[in-house]
């Protein structure tokens, strides 16, 4: 698959984005035309610059307002398109994309409408450009690809096609079966976008909500599996209209952008290996995909994580941290023989304290290791897709991990593992005999990491539910927002389909990240957190309370709201209040929680799930949010 990318995607001069995207791998770019206007780089100076960077100049875009125009307008229109043909021979281009008419489209007859793309096309063959016609999804008259693509037939000229934009299909919900029957010499090119599904106008989502393949909801593996059978082979672009990328780090977004395509590319084979059909099921080959003018490259295969292998935890005050685990009932199962972490232990929930202080930019949960069927694999698969290697020490006798760092910074490393739960690299601490008694306190035997809370920078919130599916395999259900006191929290869970790894991921509001901006640097005030599933959390949450743990404190009207609610036994109520326990129950089951105090910017939460709930407690989040809000500023006494 040639890959391509818009410069519109990107941040920076039109030098800066094409080095990024030469640096990040792309193929072709699509030259917008305002960073061209205003770049100081000649066209000449723009040709030789890729021809260096080993790029193609694939597509020159947009060209507006065209077509369905009175005829003294229409002049005016070829006298324009001439001296754009002009200047991409300078550019040494052979392709523009001409969008249907928004603005000054007066007359609605595709008899004129084609007689009119006919005579563009004529001036195009004259200077040797082939015209890609785009239908808007807010064209005036013309906003479906299929009625874009009568045009083009009728008019039936070598120098127009027909140019695929998944945003503006995909948005209208048009059917996209009918791609595959159009000729695939008139498909001139195809753009790429996906977007996360939002009611409001399709101008405004398309200038600002596009995203990465991968990052939205749009069923792209489908879109490209019907162009694939149409039989196209050119190239595959990403034009990304998305206010974030614009202002993010320049090649850091041509990476996400390159991963997304690289993505999508095995997420096509796979959707064509599935309705392709007639496969020996089993056989190991790439299954019933047929032979087709694009090639489609495929990654190292990836499962789903059987688990949560460890979390790994930094704080300033370790000692808090060591408290903490203790109240709750974790084991101490001693430090590591040649590293400064500690092991805690509740049941089959690992706990790495990592006693060196966290530097500014680093989050809380500094690890987390996650057990994959094949550790080699798994990470062979995330450096195809782009993730950085993070180089873990390890002494000649200790177990390698294979570890990748998610765009938050947090290190991901692929653990083997074990049908049983256990995991070798624990006898690597503690001296011999002083590794635990294998018997857990009988209330957290059956203990584990239930989910994990990763708070999001905002630039990079979209690349990271990329990076989580793609590279693991995780699953992004529709995002949602949680009121808090200082905004509205972003809030996206990523999670396996039976649930053995679940990831929420929180974008932080944006007066925190200001506040914390002024203090540290921005990174550390993010808390974070990790919950703990255990089976009886009444009994636990006891235990922790005559130990001294400190409760997050829930206001006495959180739970007049709960009785209101809910119609719950009065000495279970009492209970709750008593604990500090949350509650939440649905058609399938019940949920019991409590969070801790936070150390440093790390707090821990115990759950117990009832029958088949699979929440997280989201009503009472809010709660969460507004107590630890007005915790974090209470005098210290
Ligand atoms: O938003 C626009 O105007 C616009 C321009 C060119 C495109 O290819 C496109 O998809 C949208
Ligand atoms: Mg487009």
């Amino acid at each position: 698959m040639r890959t391509g990318i818009a410069t519109v995607c990107l941040s920076g001069t039109l030098k800066e984005k094409m080095q990024a995207c030469a640096i990040a791998g792309f193929d072709g770019i699509e030259i917008f035309e305002q960073d061209l206007v205003t770049s100081a780089l000649s066209p000449e100076a723009v040709r030789a610059m890729a021809a260096d960077l080993g790029l193609g100049l694939d597509l020159y875009q947009p060209f507006r307002d065209f077509d369905s125009v009175p005829e003294d307008l229409l002049r005016e229109n070829l006298r324009r398109a001439g001296a754009k043909f002009e200047l991409m021979s300078r550019l040494g281009m052979d392709t523009i994309l001409v969008c249907s008419n928004v603005a000054t489209a007066e007359i609605d007859d595709d008899g004129l409408r084609a007689e009119q793309l006919g005579r563009l096309a004529q001036l195009a063959g004259e200077h040797g450009v082939k015209v890609a016609y785009e239908a808007l999804a807010w064209g005036k008259y013309v906003n479906d690809y299929e009625h874009a693509h009568r045009l083009v037939e009728t008019v039936d000229h070598p120098n127009l096609g027909t140019c695929l934009d998944s945003f503006h299909i995909l948005s209208r919900d048009w059917d996209t079966a009918p791609i595959e029957k159009f000729n695939a010499e008139k498909i001139f090119f195809v753009q790429v976008a996906d977007a996360p599904k939002l009611s409001m106008d399709v101008l405004s989502w398309s200038r600002h909500y596009r995203v990465f393949p991968g990052e939205g909801q749009f069923e792209l593996d489908k879109f490209m599996g019907h162009v694939v059978r149409a039989g196209y082979a050119g190239p595959v672009s990403l034009e990304i209209f998305n206010d974030v990328f614009r202002q993010s780090d320049v090649e850091r977004t041509a990476v996400d952008a390159m991963r997304s395509l690289i993505w999508l590319e095995e997420q096509s084979a796979k959707w064509l290996d599935a309705h392709d059909g007639g496969a020996a099921a089993g056989s190991g080959k790439v299954a019933g995909r047929r032979r087709y003018p694009m090639e489609l490259a495929t990654l190292p295969k990836v499962a789903e994580p059987a688990g949560f292998n460890f979390a790994e935890v930094k704080a300033d005050d370790t000692a808090a941290l060591e408290k903490l685990l203790g109240q709750l009932g974790f084991e101490f199962e001693g430090r590591h023989r040649t590293k400064d972490v500690q092991l805690w232990t509740m049941g089959h929930a690992r706990v790495i304290i990592n006693e060196q202080a966290p530097s500014h930019a680093e989050p809380a949960i500094a690890a987390l290791g996650f057990d994959v069927d094949n550790p080699v694999i798994a990470s062979a698969r995330a450096q195809q897709l782009k993730a950085p290697v993070v180089p873990r020490k390890v002494q000649a006798d200790e177990e390698v991990f294979q570890g990748i760092a998610a765009p938050d910074s947090t290190e991901i490393f692929l653990c083997q593992g074990s049908p049983d739960g256990t995991a070798a690299w624990t006898a690597e601490f503690g001296q011999a005999g002083e590794f635990g008694d294998g018997v857990s306190a009988p209330v957290g035997a059956g203990a584990v990491i239930d989910h994990v809370n990763l708070a999001q920078p905002w630039q990079h919130f979209d690349e990271a539910v990329l990076f989580y599916t793609s590279a693991l395999a995780l699953e992004p259900a529709p995002f949602a927002e949680v009121p808090s006191p200082t905004g509205l929290v972003r809030s996206q869970i990523m999670q396996t389909t039976d649930r053995a790894v679940r990831l929420v991921l929180n974008l932080a509001p944006l007066i925190q990240q200001e506040d914390a901006g002024q203090q540290d640097g921005g990174r550390k005030s993010y808390q974070e957190h990790i919950a703990f599933a255990v089976d009886d959390l009444v009994g636990l949450a006891r235990n922790a309370r005559d130990r001294g743990l400190e409760f997050l404190e829930i206001p006495a009207n959180y739970y007049e709201d709960l009785a209101a609610r809910f119609s719950l036994d009065p000495g279970f109520l009492a209970t709750l209040k008593e604990l500090n326990l949350l509650y939440d129950r649905d058609a399938s089951g019940e949920f019991l929680h409590f969070y801790t105090a936070t150390v440093g910017s790390v707090f821990f939460e115990m759950v117990e799930r009832r029958g088949g709930y699979d929440g997280y407690g989201a009503p009472n989040a809010p709660v969460r949010h507004a107590v630890q809000y007005d915790h974090a500023r209470r005098p210290p006494n």
